[in-house]
């Protein structure tokens, strides 16, 4: 046979032999759903053991020359503590935050010393009603809880301080509405049709939502804290690729309580695919829960809206997420819902998370939100400390409001 021939017919074998290798690399282990560009993601463990990196500046590019390079990886990652933290047990934090929640209901204790005056003139129940509208309980609850009250103080015709923190308890009891059910849903779920099994038990997904600064990030991590300390594995994903430094923070969280965060290496990567990695990572290893960070601000509303639709979509590429909650800022108040309203309505949440409840005095606010958006508040901030997020509970939240 001629030379040539057979060398032709080697380089062609190699070619074909070669492209099948690649293309089977790729697809190892689940492929990235069409909707979401790729990214190289990478892992607080990635960040663990990587060598120390001198800061990426990125090159000028000169008028009408190439973009700088968009896949530079972020720079100044958070060093791990020498050993991991130990989470506060749930019981325990949400004694000692009882005490915060004090401050967000200094209103219980207002009505309360003005209904045991006994005999109440107008001007004790105007003062009762202005009480309550600065609380943040809103016009339609105020008026209809003010009708209760004073035909309750008719009924009882007593200035007895027990008998009326009895009926005050059980009007706020009943505005909060302990039927709700605030549980998580953290139970695995069922695999999406298209998941191959051989990838893993796909873990419970939550996703946070919310705009910038009410405390996303920080919630993400202090869930994580929840988790380990219930005795959950869990995996954070950093889809909040707008604010750079958001991943870090993330990761930093991750890194005190040993839970892996999912990252993208570049600055503005599509947060979809890193959701997807994070949720996919989560099935691979077998863990029990996935949260995912999101961004709360794009240039526009039907942007990020858009964006929040999409993630939700991918991840559920996976299997369905049983969590979707809204961060909520309570000393935003009033002005927070409109927000509240627009997230609601694009992604369909399931549960409300209400921080910085100690910063504030308008704790009616949990009325309020429960009451427009038709779903409970699940958990509550109330500080900055690491194990200051804890379950919300009804009767311990109107015990404080009343003291
Ligand atoms: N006092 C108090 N501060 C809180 C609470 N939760 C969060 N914060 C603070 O709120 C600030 C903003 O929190 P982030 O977690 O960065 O907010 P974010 O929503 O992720 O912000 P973006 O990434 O810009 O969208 C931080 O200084 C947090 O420490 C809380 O329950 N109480």
């Amino acid at each position: 046979m001629d030379p040539l021939l057979i060398v032709l017919i080697v380089v062609v074998v190699l070619a074909v032999a070669g492209g099948i290798w690649f293309y089977a690399g790729r697809n190892r282990g689940g492929e990235l759903p069409p909707e979401v560009s790729a990214h190289k993601p990478i892992s607080a463990d990635d960040v663990l053991l990587a060598p120390p990196q001198e800061p990426v500046t990125e090159p000028e590019s000169a008028p009408g020359g190439p973009a700088p390079d968009a896949a530079a990886p972020t720079t100044a990652e958070p060093t791990a503590p020498a050993t991991l933290e130990r989470p506060e047990s749930i019981p325990g934090r949400m004694q000692r935050l009882r005490s915060r929640l004090a401050g967000a209901g200094g209103f219980g204790r207002a009505i309360l010393s003005v209904l045991s005056r006994g005999d109440l003139t107008e001007a004790d129940w105007e003062e009762i009603e202005d009480t309550l509208l600065t609380s943040d309980l809103g016009i339609e609850v105020t008026t209809s809880l003010m009708d209760e009250l004073r035909t309750q103080a008719k009924v009882l015709d007593t200035s007895d301080p027990a008998a009326i923190r009895a009926v005050l308890r059980a009007e706020l009891l009943q505005l909060v509405d302990p039927s709700m059910d605030r549980s998580l849903n953290l139970a695995k779920p069922t695999p999406a049709a298209g998941w191959n099994a051989a990838d893993g038990e796909p873990a419970a997904a939550v996703l946070m939502v919310g705009v910038n600064g009410t405390g996303k990030t920080t919630t993400c991590g202090k869930l994580a804290r929840v988790l380990v300390a219930d005795g959950k594995t869990a995996v954070m994903g950093a889809a909040d690729t707008f604010r750079a430094a958001a991943a870090d923070q993330l990761t930093t969280w991750g890194q005190r309580v040993g839970v892996e965060v999912i990252r993208s290496e570049r600055e503005g990567a599509d947060p979809a695919s890193v959701a997807y990695d994070a949720t996919r990572e989560a099935a691979r290893g077998g863990v029990d829960v996935v949260v995912v960070d999101t961004a709360g601000r794009l240039q526009n509303k039907a942007g990020l809206m858009d964006e929040l639709g999409k993630i939700k979509r991918v991840m559920e590429k996976v299997a369905p997420v049983g969590e979707v909650l809204l961060v909520l800022d309570a000393t935003t108040g009033q002005n927070g819902m409109r927000q509240a309203q627009v997230f609601s309505e694009a992604v369909g949440i399931t549960g409300i998370v209400l921080t910085k409840l100690d910063g504030t005095a308008k704790g009616g606010i949990v009325v309020t939100v429960q009451k427009e958006l038709g779903v409970p508040v699940k958990l509550v901030g109330l500080g900055e400390g690491a194990d200051d997020l804890a379950p919300f509970d009804p009767e311990g939240f109107v015990d404080a409001l009343l003291g």
